[in-house]
Parts: C-alpha cells; sequence; structure tokens
C-alpha cells in the first residue's frame, strides 16, 4: 500500500472549497466573498481517521468540465488526469453551497457521471439556516447516488464524518468507474431543480431583509453615490487613524538611532547603522499603521460580500471601456499588489480582455505606493480641513485623489487599448452574487497579520538589500575636503547622468538617484531618499531630520507634485513585469506595458510640474 492516495476539492467558484481545504489540511489558502478568488491548484495534506495522508487538492471553481477560462481549464485537466505526469484524483469532493443548491447541482452533476469516487459536501449549511432553508442531506444522497456530508467549514462542523466519507470512498479507488448515462446542460438543469426542491425541508422567506438591502446598494444612483462615499472614507480613516501610530513608531526609529549614536564609535560603520539600516528600513517601517488600516477596510468589505456588489455596480463603467465585470476582481486585487491581481485575471474568458485587464492592472494604486505618497502628501500638503464644517482632511482628500487618478488613468488607458492593441468587442458578465455575510473577526486578524507580515518581510529583505547597496555607492570613494559626499559618490555620479532625462519634468538629482533602485519596489524610493539625506546632512553634523522634514527643506511644491503624478504610472516594480512575462508568455508584453507606462509617467509629471509652475505654485 505504498501508492500514493489523492482527493480533490471541485465545486462552482464561491462554494467554500478554499475554506474547507484549510480547516481539512491547516493550509492558508486565500478565502474571500467572492467568486473566481483561487486560479491555480494547490496541494495539502489531509490525514484520515486511520491515520493515513490523502494528497488533497483546491481547485479553481468552475461552472463546467467545458472549460471557457484558463482557470477553469486547470480544473478539468485534474479531474480528468490530462496533466502529464499526473494521476486524476482517486476520490472527487463535490463542494456544494447549500443556499444555492440548484444552481451548484448543475455542475455537481457532471462530475458525478464520470463515475468516479466522489463524496458531496454539503457546505455552508449555516447560511441557508440563517435564511430558514434546511435540506435533507439523505434525501439528497440519494437522488446522486453519492454520499452527502453537511458542513460549515468556516466553523470546522462535519470535518470528521467527512474525511471518514473520503476514506470510505478511497477504498473504492482501484473499483473501475462506471460513467452514468451523460446529460446535457438542459436535462442537468431539470434535474437539479428537482432533486434540490426534493431537498428541502422547509423555507422562509427570510433573505427578504438581504433583497431589501441589495435594493438600495444596487440602486443605478444610489449604490455608486454609497460606493463614492465609502472609499472616502477608507482613505480619509488611512490618513487619521494612523496618525498617532505612525508618530508613535517614527519615534521609536528616532529613540533607536539615538541609542545606536550613543552606544558606537563614530566612523562609517556607524553611519552605516544609522544612515543606512535604521534611516532607509526605518523611513518605510512607519507607514505599516497605513497599510493595516487599508487592508482592514479591503478584507472587512471582501467578506461581507460587499465587493463583488461594487464589482456588478461597475459592470456598465467596465463596459464603456471595453472591459467586462470580470475584470473588477483583478483590478480590485491589485490595490492591494498587481502581482496577484495579475494572476486573477485568469478568470477573464476572453484572451483580449484578459490581456487588457492585465496591462492596466499596475495603474491601481498598490499598497507599495502609499509610502511613497504619504511620505510626499506629509511634507507638503497641510493637514488642514476642508470642506462643509471642516469635516474632510486634506491629506486624505489628496490621497483620494491620487488613487482616482490611477483608476481615470487606467480606464482611458484601457479604452485606448481595446480601440487599439486588444481591439475587439466587451464580452458580456454574468457574476453570481454572494451572500452578506458578517466578517469574522478571526479571519479577519489573520488575513491583516498576513498583510503585515508580507509588508514587514519586503521591508527587512528586498528593501533593506537595496538600502544597502545604495549607501555603499553613496559612500564611496569618499569626498574630499569642502566637497559633499553625494556629489563624490558613484551614486551621485550616475544620478547626474540620470538628472539629464529628468530635469526637464521638475526631477532634482536626489529624484534620479532614486529611480533606479526603486525599480525593485516601489517603496525603495522612500528609503533611498532617507538614505541620501542621512548620508548628506551628517557631513554638516546636522540633527537628524525626519525625511518630511528634510523633504519639505529641499524640494518645491511643483517637484513633489510631479514625484507624485509619475508614481501614479510609472511601472517601477520588477515582480510585476515578471508576472506579466509569466501570464503573457514572452516579453512581448511586459515591454509595451513598460514602455507606455514610463512613457505617461514622464508625460504627467512633466504636465503636472509646469502646470504647478505656472499656476504659481
Ligand atoms: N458561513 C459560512 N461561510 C463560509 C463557509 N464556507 C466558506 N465560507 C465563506 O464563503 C466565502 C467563499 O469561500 P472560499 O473558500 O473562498 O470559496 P471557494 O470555493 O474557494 O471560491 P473560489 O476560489 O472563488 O472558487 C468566504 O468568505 C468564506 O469565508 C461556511 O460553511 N459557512
Ligand atoms: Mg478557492
Amino acid at each position: 500500500m505504498s501508492r500514493k492516495r489523492s482527493a480533490a476539492l471541485v465545486g462552482n467558484p464561491n462554494a467554500g472549497k478554499s475554506a474547507l481545504f484549510n480547516a481539512l489540511t491547516g493550509a492558508r489558502q486565500k478565502i474571500a466573498n467572492y467568486p473566481g478568488v483561487t486560479v491555480e491548484r494547490k496541494a495539502g495534506r489531509l490525514i484520515l481517521p486511520s491515520g493515513e495522508p490523502v494528497e488533497l487538492t483546491d481547485l479553481p471553481g468552475s461552472y463546467g468540465l467545458h472549460a471557457t477560462s484558463p482557470d477553469e481549464e486547470v480544473t478539468r485537466r485534474v479531474i480528468l488526469g490530462e496533466l502529464a505526469g499526473e494521476a486524476a484524483p482517486d476520490v472527487l469532493v463535490i463542494v456544494l453551497d447549500a443556499s444555492n443548491l440548484e444552481q451548484h447541482l448543475v455542475f455537481a452533476q457532471e462530475v458525478i457521471a464520470l463515475g468516479k469516487p466522489t463524496v458531496v459536501a454539503l457546505n455552508m449549511v449555516d447560511l441557508a439556516e440563517r435564511d430558514g432553508l434546511v435540506l435533507d442531506p439523505q434525501v439528497l444522497a440519494q437522488a446522486l447516488g453519492v454520499p452527502v456530508i453537511p458542513t460549515v467549514a468556516v466553523r470546522r462542523r462535519g470535518l470528521t464524518e467527512l474525511a471518514a466519507a473520503i476514506a470510505e470512498a478511497e477504498s473504492h479507488a482501484s473499483d473501475t468507474p462506471h460513467p452514468r448515462a451523460h446529460l446535457d446542460m438542459v436535462e442537468r438543469r431539470v434535474e437539479a431543480q428537482a432533486i434540490a426542491s426534493a431537498a428541502i425541508i422547509s423555507e422562509s422567506a427570510k433573505h427578504r431583509l438581504h433583497s431589501r438591502v441589495d435594493r438600495v446598494l444596487l440602486h443605478p444612483f444610489i449604490g455608486p453615490v454609497f460606493l463614492f462615499a465609502l472609499l472616502f472614507v477608507v482613505f480619509q480613516a488611512v490618513f487619521s487613524w494612523a496618525a498617532p501610530f505612525a508618530d508613535g513608531l517614527e519615534g521609536a526609529v528616532g529613540i533607536l538611532t539615538e541609542m545606536v549614536k550613543g552606544h558606537m564609535a563614530p566612523g562609517l560603520l556607524r553611519d552605516f547603522v544609522t544612515d543606512g539600516a535604521l534611516a532607509g528600513v526605518g523611513s518605510v517601517v512607519v507607514f505599516l499603521p497605513q497599510i493595516i488600516i487599508l487592508f482592514f477596510f479591503i478584507l472587512a468589505l471582501e467578506a461581507s460580500g460587499y465587493m463583488a456588489r461594487a464589482a456588478f455596480l461597475m459592470d456598465r463603467l467596465m463596459a464603456g471601456v471595453g472591459l467586462s465585470g470580470r475584470s473588477f476582481i483583478p483590478l480590485l486585487s491589485s490595490f492591494a499588489c498587481a502581482v496577484p491581481g495579475i494572476m486573477a485575471t485568469r478568470s477573464i474568458t476572453d484572451p483580449r480582455d484578459r490581456l487588457t485587464t492585465i496591462l492596466i492592472a499596475p495603474l491601481m494604486t498598490c499598497s507599495a505606493r502609499l509610502p511613497v505618497y504619504a511620505v510626499i502628501i506629509a511634507a507638503f500638503i497641510p493637514n488642514r480641513p476642508v470642506g462643509p464644517g471642516g469635516m474632510i482632511g486634506m491629506q486624505g482628500l489628496v490621497l483620494f485623489g491620487l488613487y482616482v487618478i490611477g483608476i481615470v488613468g487606467a480606464m482611458l488607458a484601457a479604452l485606448a487599448l481595446r480601440g487599439t492593441v486588444t481591439k475587439g468587442a466587451a464580452s458580456g458578465f454574468i457574476m453570481e452574487l454572494p451572500k452578506y455575510q458578517m466578517p469574522r473577526l478571526r479571519d479577519l486578524g489573520l488575513g491583516l497579520f498576513q498583510r503585515a507580515w508580507i509588508f514587514l518581510r519586503r521591508a527587512g529583505t528586498i528593501i533593506f538589500y537595496v538600502t544597502v547597496v545604495l549607501w555603499l555607492l553613496l559612500n564611496f570613494p569618499r569626498a574630499g575636503q569642502g566637497e559633499s559626499q553625494v556629489d563624490a559618490s558613484i551614486a551621485g555620479r550616475i544620478a547626474n547622468g540620470i538628472a539629464v532625462v529628468v530635469e526637464p519634468i521638475g526631477f532634482n538629482r536626489d529624484i534620479a538617484l532614486a529611480l533606479i533602485p526603486s525599480m525593485a519596489a516601489r517603496e525603495v524610493a522612500v528609503s533611498s531618499l532617507a538614505t541620501t539625506y542621512a548620508v548628506d546632512s551628517s557631513d554638516e553634523d546636522e540633527t537628524a531630520h525626519q525625511l518630511s522634514d528634510q523633504l519639505a527643506k529641499r524640494w518645491s511644491l511643483p517637484t513633489a507634485l510631479a514625484f507624485l503624478a509619475w508614481f501614479v504610472f510609472a511601472p517601477q516594480c520588477i515582480s510585476t513585469i515578471a508576472v506579466t512575462r509569466r501570464e503573457t508568455n514572452g516579453w512581448k508584453w511586459p515591454g509595451f506595458m513598460l514602455a507606455y507606462l514610463f512613457g505617461l509617467a514622464y508625460v504627467f509629471a512633466g504636465i503636472t510640474y509646469w502646470g504647478a509652475i505656472a499656476l504659481g505654485l
């Protein structure tokens, strides 16, 4: 019995497959309350009641075995054993959403008809019950001819029973499969309706409240206004709530720097620790509170089911620029980071739709841009209340504006791309709306922790390394008498070369110096500036200033605004380029992306700079 046993979770999107996978294997796959979250298969280890391990695979959600999108294709090939060097799974675990039974049974029948050992997890029975729907698993099992286990993945209910059923099905793995009569789509729909209604024990109309909520939130006029207002509040919160925590962190970095200065002998090594490591990495780490607040809102809105409704609202707008609403979820993910966003485009059916979405994804303001925006805003935008009753913070307003410019830029870019390089008609959009749910605190906490960890790990690795290299390039060769260290250094000389190109758009030598290292990651722009100014000011033995003070002292307002405009568009992220290459199978599209985004960045930074000068700012 050395054969490796395997099982796979299959079902419609948003049925709770990944939640079940996490509960059964202890993994941490991303789950969220909208369809199309999982786009790649992922394997984990499930221990059966007998103690034997089974390799369990979590699959992208699918509507049928006739795949129409790249992620559905993955599911089909795994189920049918079409992947090279990989046998088909021994057991198929179909995950059904109990509160959406009729719809989910259409695909389930197709899978059961394959005649392989199959188990059904009747998931989300808690939500069905909340809506007053009680189902009889026995009746369902009889009708489907396979065992049916009621589960609540997120509360770990029914897991033992499910594992036992998988073990039982597994023992029949070597039997020859008995495919059943093939039903076509229409026949399966009719059958699904009959089975679902037979399985209902009682039903009450409790979901009336939710449809009433939807009537408001999805209203063609009130809906978008609400969405806009909500986003506005989020950006206000990012600045105002974070302030005390950010100040605390900044203070802590300052104290640490003073401590190092007190304990180490003056010299290059001490400068390396204070000006290189602490100034650079510290300048990025202080944005942790803002990142956490932003993700708190994103995760809570995802879990509640509102995000999918936002996609629904955006569908019209998306269609207007030649995209389908299916692009919304990938674009939304790109607000965290374009890398998972670009991967999420695998759920887009139309290849040209998909390519367009990949090309505009970097225009969504990713969280790596937040430190760059925030440091400039803190230095140049006064923190005064504006608007009626002084309710609105100026800084939050500017941040909101930067996000909006990114979105509008993306929509215009989509329009232009759809008319030229990715010409074609827009495809339709079907998306089922998930149920409203109260976000669970534990999931929220875990999600925030993961986000915070990713951010800190970047600060401790890529940002640290790049900053260290930059510090070295800034300190050698050493400056002679009366010469500034930055001017004498290798980095300074390289920057003087680049400055020739970027001076026309108002950038100074220090920005030129930050541009190359921040190709590694956008936050590096902040750490580079912090390190440069730390190296520069230690010459004159100034007391250490905060980065925003240095910026306010050294940059003009038009330059600062041009810098912001640049970062709205510039594709300064190697990972994004790499994932674009992978998802489009070649260098053509990432090359195109680099060219058009740098082009836009240059033009918009220039317009901003000269516009600001003309306005006398
Ligand atoms: N109340 C309740 N919520 C659940 C249950 N199972 C999953 N969920 C929630 O349902 C949503 C969807 O779960 P996922 O595991 O992401 O669904 P999926 O089938 O993997 O979806 P795709 O990857 O998009 O195909 C998440 O918000 C989960 O927290 C359940 O049994 N009860
Ligand atoms: Mg999933």
